[in-house]
């Protein structure tokens, strides 16, 4: 069997020689071409497993190599090598379409990295990913938001660009980013997703990038961050507008350089990680408000992914309902829906999404007799103008003025801050109960942020509900 044909793009004899020979010894075949006229005449005449090309060449810009074989070879991965520093050409060159890029000087690890994983895209699809496409896609829907969704991610799967998934709470982001790494070359390695606004502060580092024994008291065992864990995989950061600014740079900084080091460790070492990012917040926004540094806002966003709220794709409702329905039911029992319910389902706005769609179905089908569910066993919130949950904030609801906690003529607590607590306690389940659990908007209820009812929960020790 042949071995995968590399095609080197470079005017600069020297770097040109040092890939060559660098993958000549990963036992890869390689031709070279020293401008964009040759390239293109070998592109013609060969199908390449990967082409790497440098940025600036005699007759044009590399960019143009890259749209042009994003556009026409569409199975052949073009990666391209940056001048240190220039972050902005990777990001406009990941924009365009290119698989991945690596930096001047080359660091010859990293390029292995990055040839390996691109060669991956042309062995046979993986176990993993076989199964996935086996089951279809776990995002249901068939309306054409849904349809174009599964598009993107299709095309997305293909690269290792940074992703940034935008969506209201509920609306499916961390499912969408589960199924970019299913589909991807990724598949087998670990798919890690984390809650940027569940850690905290003092903790963020070594849980990012892990600690040596002894880094620092209580570090009794070396222990890896989710960089490490997730290497070779994909690393999801949920809520990453939730990020404290120190925290950023740190971050910012092993993305750009791939690497990391452990609290404690004298050196670095290089990850192989792709960064999917998700928010409910407008980073954009942030950004101008300061709370969110421009520079990795540049790198984490370099390709958008939208997930529609659900009631802009509404005729996805009975697909949904089907779903979450027989995966609720106890084996064998067939759940209905009654009349006018699925009308009733159509008419709420779900500032929750899918999510309180199925918390909805969930309490319904406690209530409901006979695996029927009924319009009254809906219990839906009165609807309210449609429109992402309010986040704390954003001042769409006048604030109470502050209740009376008791009757002037109430018995004095005999311990304040118990009373205190106790009364905390009942304000916040009474929030979570009515937003069904969903966080953000019971933060937004309560005008606080959801990083804080977090700390509160865990603080006073209030349970989810299973499931
Ligand atoms: N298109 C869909 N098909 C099937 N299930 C979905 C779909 N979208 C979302 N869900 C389900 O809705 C629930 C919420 O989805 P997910 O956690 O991915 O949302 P999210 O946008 O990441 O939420 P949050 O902003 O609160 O983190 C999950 O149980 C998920 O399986």
């Amino acid at each position: 069997m042949s071995s995968p044909r590399i095609l080197v793009v470079d005017d600069e004899a020297d770097l040109r020689e040092l890939l060559e020979i660098t993958l000549l010894k990963m036992g890869l075949d390689v031709d070279s071409a020293a401008t964009l006229g040759e390239a293109r005449a070998l592109l013609a005449r060969h199908a390449y497993a990967l082409v790497l090309t440098d940025m600036r060449l005699p007759d044009g810009l590399g960019l143009e190599l890259v749209r042009e074989v994003t556009a026409a070879y569409k199975c052949t991965p073009i990666a391209v090598v940056t001048a240190y520093g220039s972050a902005e050409n990777a990001v406009v060159a990941l924009k365009a379409g290119a698989f991945d890029y690596v930096t001047k000087p080359v660091v010859l690890e990293d390029l292995r990295i990055m040839v390996r994983s691109a060669l991956r895209l042309s062995e046979p699809v993986q176990e993993p990913a076989a199964q996935q496409a086996s089951q279809g896609s776990r995002l249901i829907g068939e309306s054409p938001a849904m349809q174009s969704l599964r598009a993107q991610i299709a095309r997305l799967a293909r690269s290792n660009a940074p992703i940034s998934i935008t969506g209201e709470s509920g609306s499916g982001k961390e499912l969408a980013a589960r199924e970019i790494h299913a589909q991807s070359t990724r598949a087998a390695k670990p798919f890690v997703a984390v809650n940027c606004g569940a850690i905290p502060e003092t903790l963020m580092e070594a849980e990012f990038f892990g600690y040596r024994k002894g880094a620092f008291t209580g570090a009794a065992e070396e222990r890896e961050g989710f960089f490490q864990a997730a290497n070779g995989g994909t690393l999801m950061l949920d809520e990453v507008a939730d990020l404290p600014l120190p925290m950023q740079v740190k971050l910012l900084r092993a993305i750009q350089e791939r690497r990391v080091r452990k609290i404690g460790a004298t050196s670095e070492e290089a990850v192989d990680v792709r960064i999917i990012s998700a928010t409910h917040q407008d980073l954009a926004r942030c950004v101008e408000t300061g709370t969110f540094r421009q520079d990795l806002f540049y790198r984490l966003n370099v390709i958008e992914l939208r997930l529609p709220p659900l009631r802009e794709r509404i005729e996805d409702l009975p697909l949904l309902c089907e779903a979450i329905l027989a995966r609720l039911s106890a084996p064998g029992l067939k759940v209905s829906l009654g009349p006018g319910v699925l009308e009733a389902l159509g008419e709420y706005p779900f500032p929750g999404n899918v999510r309180e769609l199925e918390n909805v179905l969930e309490r319904a089908l406690a209530f409901s007799d006979d695996g029927v569910i009924e319009v009254g066993d809906l219990s839906l919130k009165a609807a309210r103008p449609a429109g992402p949950a309010p986040q704390p904030g954003q001042g769409t609801v006048a604030p109470a003025p502050p209740p009376s906690l008791a009757p002037d003529d109430a018995p004095l607590p005999s311990n304040l801050p118990d009373y205190l607590t106790q009364v905390e306690r009942d304000i916040i389940v009474r929030a979570l109960t009515q937003t069904q659990f969903n966080r953000a908007q019971a933060a937004a209820l309560l005008g606080i942020s959801v990083r804080q009812l977090r700390y509160q929960i865990q603080k006073l020790g209030i349970q989810a509900p299973e499931g």
